[in-house]
């Protein structure tokens, strides 16, 4: 017979085990152990530093069997009191000695990350602090045990004594003194690779010559010398303490070293390339210092200047680590990763998408041939005659490429479009006379059987999973089956124009979810504008990942007109701000900006941090142009305009491409364009500059123009359900606390109806911009603008205050304000006031 029990032991133990998981996973119950943990600690943080002075006091009674440590009047004198008494004399005497600190600092640092106030790697607090643990109580039991003889404390604790005496015994004194040697060097090495490069430059005998040097110095008994060389000691000790000190600064910005976490490791090619520069630029600069020492002081000069000119390469990179770039260094020894946060992040699976089996473009000859006959045969009925005939077949569409025969106009075969339409007997002909870079002539036929371009095969195609654009679009197959992707960044802006039910929102969708598959959360933040209220409502879901919304914003899907506007002029807002950090960083773009960010060139503490992209989507903006005017179009070209070097991206769409809704200033600033199939030449001219959108065969089949000439392209069909797929799967994993909040932007009606200025919210550049107004006496706000290269929507907040402050009047229209104070002193009288 078999016997169950212990399986059922093992499998009751596995789900016991599961259990108490699940519970220490609850965010509440994770609080309130971390929080206990804390308060424990700090708690034997008491006894543990009384003991040193309390310590020989208590003893006698702790020991004493007779002492009653229940009663209040026990005498014991730790501030611990008596249970923090044994408790510290149990910790420091009978186990680990003062060592016993890092039991402490490991207990604290659980109940840090079990409180979730800072995501540290508790692997590697446990493994460094039991390290430190055992080498230190080791360390102070077998170098001080003499210390012990007198001293109530027992520096290495029980532990440190007995087991360092036993290692002795087993291996002897030379034995256990390399053991501290080694596991010395193994605990820096643990705490920091970069001694791994020290250690091999020591024992590549690198530190040598500089001993021998010294010697030499020394030996030659030369006043002059001797004293070089007490300098070259002091100025290599300084510059030792000063790269101590650096390394302090950088580890403690860093907090503790023992942060690294693993995702960190993915960076450890940098990292320890960036290390091994500084450590060769360091011993460059010893190496010249030491010959500068080791020559004669007349023919200093000579060497240290061709050594100079030698190195020239070396020289900026030198200056670079010492730069005074804000006087911010931040740790160069670990990037800053944006990631951090949520490391654990998994981008959505490909299967979340459907998979349609017959995705392959399949060849219909029976089909092609009565195309071809029936395009030959047109064309012959009215004279044109062709050389060659060539068909393309796509998802949807199929391309003939003809060559006329020498002397046939090319306008000729243009007027026949609506002739050879009516001869194939279909829709959607379109006809590209020439094919740019071609000496042949395009007619679009579309297929019997069109097939849809599933969001699988695209996401999932080589091109799109390789491709390293910032922000990567896939939006479906070309006529020629390639996937197409276009990079957002490079476009900056997309105009999306299509009749209803052409597939305007699956575009979007496919754009949407494109992105979704290839930035983190860190990375990226949509805006989503839905005047609709039904068509992104399925992206509420992951709003802590991705979405960014105003802070009072009651829904992350932005559906009401008055909010999209406060959205929009948030957005101008932030990009104001993000400008402003550009340039104090003294960098052109996002990208730029970053990189010098992650590599912690840029003080978090003067206001930089990492920059998401930015992308806004707005469906029907139509409706919004309708409703809302100049008020939501202006926001929208301040975007277009500015936005793409500080990453913010937008993508707007409308049903109805007329002159009125995608006005002037709308098209000039929306350089890409996307046309689904749209009911007139006229709306095609509006939206691509040319017909051609009209003649599409809709579903998807849409016309994509960046530059001279229109591509067609079958847009992937990815629909809600997938979407929502999509979105419940990272909706399920940790994200941010809050979604990403836009700065706060206050109206200016608001602003008016709210009086009195108050000084603590006063701009930065209040003072300076009222000093500029009285001594030009201009109240203008543009005076404001130029002179200080800030935004409109700021310096218009900057003029409100003055006015508020009474320095200015109130606006005169397209007049300058009237100025109040008629010179500085009466200006910093109203100030002080
Ligand atoms: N790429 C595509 N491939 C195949 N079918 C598509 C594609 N895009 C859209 N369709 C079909 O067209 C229908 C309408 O698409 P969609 O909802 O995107 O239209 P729309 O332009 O957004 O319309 P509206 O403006 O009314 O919202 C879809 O339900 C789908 O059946």
């Amino acid at each position: 017979m078999t016997d169950f029990s212990n399986d059922e032991n093992t499998i009751e133990s596995t789900s016991m085990l599961h259990k108490i998981k699940a519970i220490l996973k609850n965010e509440i119950v994770s609080f309130i152990i971390g929080l206990f943990l804390i308060m424990f600690a700090l708690y034997l943080l008491i006894p543990y530093l009384s003991f040193f002075i309390t310590g020989g006091a208590d003893q006698s009674i702790l020991d004493s069997a007779s002492s009653d440590l229940n009663s209040t009047d026990n005498g014991i004198k730790n501030m611990g009191g008596a249970r923090g008494a044994q408790l510290a004399y149990w910790l420091i005497n009978n186990s680990f000695g003062v060592a016993s600190i890092f039991i402490i600092a490991f207990l604290g640092a659980a109940g840090i990350r079990m409180m979730k106030v800072r995501k540290l790697n508790m692997w590697r607090w446990f493994f460094g602090c039991t390290m430190l643990l055992l080498w230190f109580s080791l360390f102070f039991g077998y170098f001080f045990y003499e210390a012990y003889q007198d001293s109530f404390i027992y520096l290495g604790g029980l532990h440190g004594y007995n087991v360092s005496l036993w290692i002795e015994s087993q291996i002897g004194t030379g034995g256990i003194l390399l053991l501290f040697i080694i596991s010395a060097l193994y605990i820096l090495i643990f705490f920091n690779k970069k001694y791994i490069n020290k250690i091999r430059d020591f024992f590549s005998g690198k530190y040598i010559p500089n001993i021998k040097r010294k010697k030499k110095d020394k030996s030659d008994n030369s006043v002059d010398e001797a004293d070089d060389s007490d300098e070259f000691e002091d100025e290599n000790q300084t510059k030792e303490e000063n790269n101590t000190d650096k390394e302090a600064t950088l580890n403690e910005n860093d907090s503790l070293e023992m942060e690294l976490n693993t995702s960190a490791d993915e960076e450890s090619l940098e990292l320890s390339k960036s290390d091994k520069d500084k450590i060769e630029l360091v011993i460059e600069e010893k190496v010249e210092e030491i010959i500068e020492q080791s020559l004669p002081k007349g023919t200093t000069q000579g060497p240290k200047e061709s050594s100079k000119s030698q190195d020239k390469d070396a020289e900026p990179a030198f200056e670079v680590e010492a730069a005074k770039d804000d006087l911010y260094r931040g740790s160069l020894d670990q990037p800053y990763n944006p990631k951090l946060d949520l490391e654990g992040f998994k981008f959505p699976t490909l299967d979340l998408m459907k998979h349609f089996e017959n995705n392959d473009p399949n060849v219909n000859m029976e089909e092609q041939n009565m195309n071809k006959n029936k395009i030959i045969s047109t064309l012959r009925s009215f004279d044109i005659e062709i050389t060659s005939i060539k068909a393309t077949v796509g998802p949807t569409v199929t391309l003939y490429e003809i060559t006329p025969a020498q002397g046939v106009r090319i306008s000729k075969i243009r007027n026949l479009e609506d002739d050879i339409a009516l001869s194939l007997a279909a829709l959607g002909i379109r006809i590209i006379a020439p094919i740019p870079g071609k000496g042949t002539i395009g007619i679009e036929v579309p297929n019997e059987n069109p097939k849809v371009v599933s969001g699988q095969s695209i996401i999932g195609s080589k091109k799109f999973q390789t491709c390293n654009y910032e922000l990567p679009v896939a939006f479906g197959k070309t006529i020629t089956n390639e996937v197409f992707v276009v990079d957002l960044c490079k476009m900056p802006h997309i105009l999306v124009a299509g009749a209803t039910g052409q597939g305007k929102s699956v575009g979007l969708n496919t754009m949407i979810t494109s992105l979704l598959y290839k930035k983190h959360p860190a990375e990226l933040k949509f805006v989503l504008i839905d005047p609709k209220k039904v068509e992104f409502s399925i992206y509420s879901a992951i709003k802590h990942h991705y979405l960014a919304q105003l802070p009072d914003a009651e829904e992350p899907i932005i559906t009401d007109v008055t909010k999209v506007v406060q959205t929009l002029n948030s957005v101008c807002v932030e990009m104001d701000a993000r400008y402003d950090l550009l340039k104090a960083a003294k960098v052109r773009n996002i990208k730029e900006y970053n990189e010098k960010f992650i590599n912690r060139q840029l003080n978090p503490e003067k206001g930089h941090k990492y920059m998401p992209y930015i992308v806004v989507v707005i469906d029907e903006f139509g409706d919004l142009i309708m409703t809302a005017g100049k008020e939501i179009e202006l926001p929208i070209a301040r975007i277009a305009q500015l936005a793409r070097a500080v990453g913010i991206h937008m993508v707007i769409a409308t049903q109805r491409p007329t002159t009125n809704i995608i006005t002037g200033t709308i098209k000039a600033n929306f350089p890409a364009r996307v046309a689904f199939r749209v009911s007139s030449m006229t709306d095609s001219r509006t939206i691509l500059d040319r017909p051609g959108a009209n003649q599409l065969i809709g579903k998807g089949d849409m016309l994509y123009l960046q530059g001279s000439d229109p591509i067609r392209v079958q847009c992937a069909f990815i629909d809600t359900p997938e979407v929502e797929n999509i979105t419940k799967y990272i909706a399920q994993q940790q994200g941010y606390t809050t979604p990403f909040y836009l700065p706060e932007y206050t109206s200016e009606e608001s602003r008016a109806a709210m009086g009195e200025v108050d000084p603590a919210r006063l701009d930065p550049l209040f003072e300076d911009a009222a000093r500029m107004i009285v001594i030009h006496q201009q109240g203008s706000t543009s005076l404001i603008q130029r002179k200080f290269s800030i935004g409109y929507n700021r310096a218009g907040r900057i003029m409100d205050q003055l006015e508020k402050m009474g320095i200015v009047g109130p606006s005169e229209g397209s007049k300058a304000r009237q100025v109040f104070c008629q010179d500085e002193m009466e200006l910093d009288q109203r100030l002080n006031n």
